[in-house]
């Protein structure tokens, strides 16, 4: 059977360790880290997510406000709360939670984040300063799954990264890392239209499922020994289910990552840590 990687204890290491991070800041700064969480419509599972973003937050001794706004809202709206929180010197970081009801261009919206407050890393300039290897900040499930991999010990030195999915979320960002130091792997970006694609994931030392199916990764789709992290959250009528068929795959894997208790629990942590960073850019 495969080791489990349990996000969910990484998270609560990693969180124990940014608390005492936030005291030594409040200390020296004479200032909370304070996210401003932006959600617009009635989204369910984004309702789930940003309160336990929140509630992040507060176990750390951060500060955080909720900027609740209607399924109605204009695009116009939206973009004068975000001037008022970039103008807002009290605000180190802004957090828009997708997906944004359809009449509003998320694209145009993300642009008009501070980039220093941008704490999901999604405006353009963090993205292009991440490709370039410098990055300002690390977006949050990428950074959560190389954590879990680091932490869990699976080295990824010169061993074949297989990403399946190309979002601009995951994917993408996840397969740039995974190629830069200090993680240097070999990546393969799979996507839908890959021809052979079991192929190639069976070519996986790790394997990333986040392509947004469930239990789309098969046991014949895996090398055995290989690590899988799932980064699906599927709500289906069994319930949440990740991108991997857990029960089978976890045969062949080395190591395997659950949902939920997965990257799930991961994303929300890495995000505090990109507050901290923000409030250290703009107070110090
Ligand atoms: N602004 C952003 N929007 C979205 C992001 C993001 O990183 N920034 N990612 C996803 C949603 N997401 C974070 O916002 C997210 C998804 C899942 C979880 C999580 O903890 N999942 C739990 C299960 C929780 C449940 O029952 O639903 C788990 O996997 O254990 C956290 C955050 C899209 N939008």
């Amino acid at each position: 059977m495969a080791q489990v990687i349990s996000g969910k204890e990484i998270a609560k290491q990693l969180k124990s360790e940014l608390a005492e991070q936030v005291a030594v800041f409040i200390q020296n700064n004479a200032s909370v880290p304070r996210l401003a969480a932006v959600l617009v419509g009635e989204d369910p599972a984004s309702d789930v997510y940003v309160r336990n973003k929140r509630k992040a937050c507060e176990a750390v001794g951060m500060e955080s406000d909720l900027h609740r706004l209607p399924a109605e809202t204009t695009q116009d709206e939206l973009l004068t709360l975000v001037a008022k929180l970039n103008k807002d010197d009290a605000v180190h970081g802004i957090l828009i939670q997708l997906p944004l009801p359809p009449q509003i261009d998320s694209d145009r919206v993300l642009r008009a984040v501070n980039p220093a407050k941008d704490v999901d890393a999604f405006h353009p300039e963090n993205v292009g300063l991440l490709v370039q290897g410098q990055p300002r900040f690390l977006p949050c499930t990428p950074h959560g799954v190389l954590q879990m991999l680091k932490r869990s010990g699976i080295e990824t030195e010169g061993q074949h990264a297989v990403v399946l999915g190309r979002s601009h979320i995951v994917g993408r960002p996840l397969s740039i890392m995974l190629s830069q130091p200090p993680y240097n792997a070999t990546v393969t970006l799979c996507h839908s239209r890959t021809k052979d694609l079991a192929e190639v994931t069976k070519q996986a030392d790790i394997l990333i499922a986040a392509i947004g199916k469930p239990k789309f990764v098969t046991a014949d789709m895996v090398k055995p020994g290989a690590a899988v992290i799932d980064v699906g959250t599927n709500r289906t009528d069994e319930g949440l289910v990740g991108d991997a068929d857990y029960a089978a795959v976890s045969e062949v894997a080395g190591a395997i990552s659950p949902v939920p208790g997965g990257v799930g629990p991961m994303t929300i942590t890495m995000l505090l840590f990109n507050t901290l960073e923000a409030a250290r850019g703009l107070e110090t």
